[in-house]
């Protein structure tokens, strides 16, 4: 599959009184051209910050600190923001869970929808007003609701209108951080049909973001696993389920109920992700592993191939133990997932 994002050594920083918190450490992967790909881990782990940070929609006290970020092989980091409003909208585009609450009140979705077309498209207003009832029409909303106010909406309905519009332009990357979180779980299942439907149709790619990893895992062909800023596995969505391989990973997996397996025990992971400005040295996930090596409080493990999937663990270096008993943490964990 030929790659559409690569992020590379990707850095990102938050100045803060206390000093810098590390958000996003050195992380790198790529997007295939039509892939949807998943970014997961527990809360404050640098999910959103990679998001905002590949649609340089970071602000201060943020900043990139390090690292590439190339769509097409056009890189992105290093563009003015006249030259990234080019982009945004047209090449990429962003739906955050929030976005629905942040439609302006007092316009109606019809001239809404026209703008954002009229922005980045030279058309005459009755054929913004065309596109955008085509566009409606996409994310199964009657074109009637062109004359109507957001508060005139339910909340899955603003929220189609929002997809509706960043697929406008006719993106390459569509980034959905928690994009239907705010909404009940039918709402949610609608609107996931529909987002996969639309990405077979048309063969955008993904870069997903949610905290439901039952529905990552349903969704995403590809998926990163995030731990304190770092990316610690990357394997496709099989893999991961059948052999997850870092043993983050593995207790994530054990904090969510089976999709298809029986039913089994759910064991949570002990302890708190490290504070990022401070971070203990080495793996950052050692005071919490259960598999844990004198070396993984000396050597950060680099993200390496390991089989099918990407990972970073000392498990599966030369400095660790070994294979062999990785395989084994490995199959122990699988046993109760
Ligand atoms: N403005 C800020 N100043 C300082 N630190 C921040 C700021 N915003 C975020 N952070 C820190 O950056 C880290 C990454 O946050 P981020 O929101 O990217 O994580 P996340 O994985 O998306 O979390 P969630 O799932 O809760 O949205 C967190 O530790 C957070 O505390």
């Amino acid at each position: 599959m030929t790659d559409l994002l690569q992020v590379d050594r990707l850095r990102v920083e938050y100045a803060s009184g206390r000093g810098s918190v590390r958000a996003v450490d050195d992380i790198s992967f790529t997007i295939g051209k039509g892939e949807i790909f998943g970014l997961a881990g527990e809360s404050g782990c640098g999910k959103s910050t990679t998001a905002f940070a590949v649609a340089r929609l970071l602000r201060p006290p943020a900043r990139i600190a390090g690292g590439s970020v190339k769509l097409d092989g056009t890189e992105l980091t290093g563009l003015s923001d006249a030259q990234f409003d080019r982009i945004r909208w047209s090449r990429m585009s962003i739906v955050l869970q929030s976005a629905m609450n942040n439609l302006n009140p007092v316009m109606k979705i019809g001239d809404q929808l026209a703008d954002s077309i009229l922005a980045h498209q030279p058309m005459t207003m009755k054929e913004a007003y065309g596109e955008a009832k085509r566009l409606l029409e996409l994310v199964d909303l009657p074109y009637d609701r062109l004359g109507s106010f957001p508060h005139e909406l339910s909340g899955g309905m603003r929220q189609r209108v929002v997809i509706a519009m960043a697929l406008a332009l006719n993106p390459s990357l569509v980034i959905m951080d928690e994009p239907t979180t705010a909404l009940d779980v039918v709402v949610q299942r609608g609107i996931i049909r529909k987002i996969v439907q639309l990405q077979q149709k048309f063969g955008f790619s993904i870069l997903f973001i949610t905290h439901d990893l039952p529905l990552m895992l349903e969704m995403c062909g590809r998926i990163g696993i995030m731990y304190a800023g770092k990316l610690v596995e990357t394997a496709d969505r099989d893999s991961l389920l059948r052999h997850p391989k870092h043993p983050y990973t593995q207790g994530l997996l054990n904090s969510f109920p089976s999709l298809t397996g029986p039913k089994s025990k759910l064991i949570g992971i002990p302890g708190h992700p490290p504070d990022l400005i401070t971070p203990p040295p080495g793996c950052k996930f050692h005071p919490r592993c259960s598999h844990v090596l004198p070396v993984c409080s000396r050597i950060v493990p680099e993200l390496r191939l390991h089989g099918r999937q990407d990972v970073s663990c000392h498990l599966y270096t030369e400095e660790g133990i070994g294979h062999e008993q990785a395989s084994a943490a490995s199959e122990q964990s699988q046993q109760s997932i």
